[in-house]
């Protein structure tokens, strides 16, 4: 396993996490049992309701990213890749530990907030100002998110609600959009898993760029291949645990021994 916190270390870090735990609180069957005496009862003593659950989806994870890091997230079904990578950009909060970033790290997932009504010309104006695009910024980079995205390779779609897109071309875009900036700490959700080869070429060479812009990129994947092919490391977590962190060929080989032996 590669050691990343070494004294010696000349790299500049962009993301600690240290002894990370994220938890969720579930209000679910049962949680309406016992009347309103009772609930009040419990506001009081400050118990939890009957009803309410946890999940423990993030334990005690460490790890420090650097700039120019390509980072795969990996691991089977819920083992808290998404939720790790929500409570790196400030959307989850943390139950206990503490992560420390540079700059606002950007989260581009596949369901990343873009407007349903409106057409994707819109959305891309929207997605830039909201990344912090100038207007002026925008207009001299349209052309080539739309062309990035290929949207408008067979029809005029860019002009249509994005209703009326499948959804690897809202991925896509949406990845077109996010990828048009240069991020200090950009973290995609599976976004690379929808779109066709030529698609997945154009955005690993665009990784590959946000990389040599000094930035780190982290990329949560069910395809191996794919964090094989464009990440130069891999986290690997299971049932919220930390089991590897090192390049990724060999996280990559030991994750995919233990899932054969399964
Ligand atoms: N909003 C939520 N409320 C409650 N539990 C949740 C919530 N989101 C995720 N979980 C639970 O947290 C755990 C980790 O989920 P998470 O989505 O982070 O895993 P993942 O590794 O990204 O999964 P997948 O590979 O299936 O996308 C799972 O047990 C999941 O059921």
């Amino acid at each position: 396993m590669a050691d990343t916190a070494t004294t010696t270390d000349t790299r500049v870090p962009t993301v600690i996490a240290d002894g990370v735990h994220v938890i969720y609180k579930v209000h679910g069957a049962g949680a309406r049992k016992g009347g309103a005496t009772a609930a009040l009862s419990r506001v009081f003593s400050r118990r939890p309701s009957p009803g309410m659950k946890e999940v423990h989806a993030v334990k005690g994870v460490t790890f420090t990213a650097h700039k120019g890091e390509a980072i795969g997230l990996i691991g089977s079904n819920g083992s808290g890749k998404s939720t790790l990578l929500a409570a790196i950009a400030g959307l989850q909060p943390v139950a206990r530990g503490r992560i420390y970033s540079h700059g606002q790290p950007s989260l581009l997932g596949v369901n990343a907030a873009l407007m349903n009504d409106l057409t994707g010309e819109r959305n891309v104006v929207l997605g830039g100002l909201a990344m912090g695009m100038s207007k002026q910024q925008i207009r001299e980079r349209y052309q080539g998110i739309v062309d990035f995205s290929g949207i408008n390779e067979k029809d005029d779609f860019i002009s249509l609600p994005m209703r009326t897109y499948s959804s690897g071309m809202g991925a896509r875009l949406r990845f077109s959009i996010a990828a048009a900036k240069d991020h200090d700490v950009l973290m995609i959700d599976e976004a690379l898993a929808t779109g066709d080869a030529a698609f997945q070429r154009r955005s690993q060479a665009r990784i590959e760029e946000l990389r040599e812009h000094a930035g780190t990129v982290f990329l949560v994947s069910h395809s191996i291949n794919t964090v094989r092919e464009t990440c130069d490391r891999a986290i690997w977590l299971e049932a919220g645990v930390l089991r590897m962190d090192g390049p990724s060929a060999e996280v990559c080989d030991a994750y995919e021994a233990f899932t054969a032996g399964r």
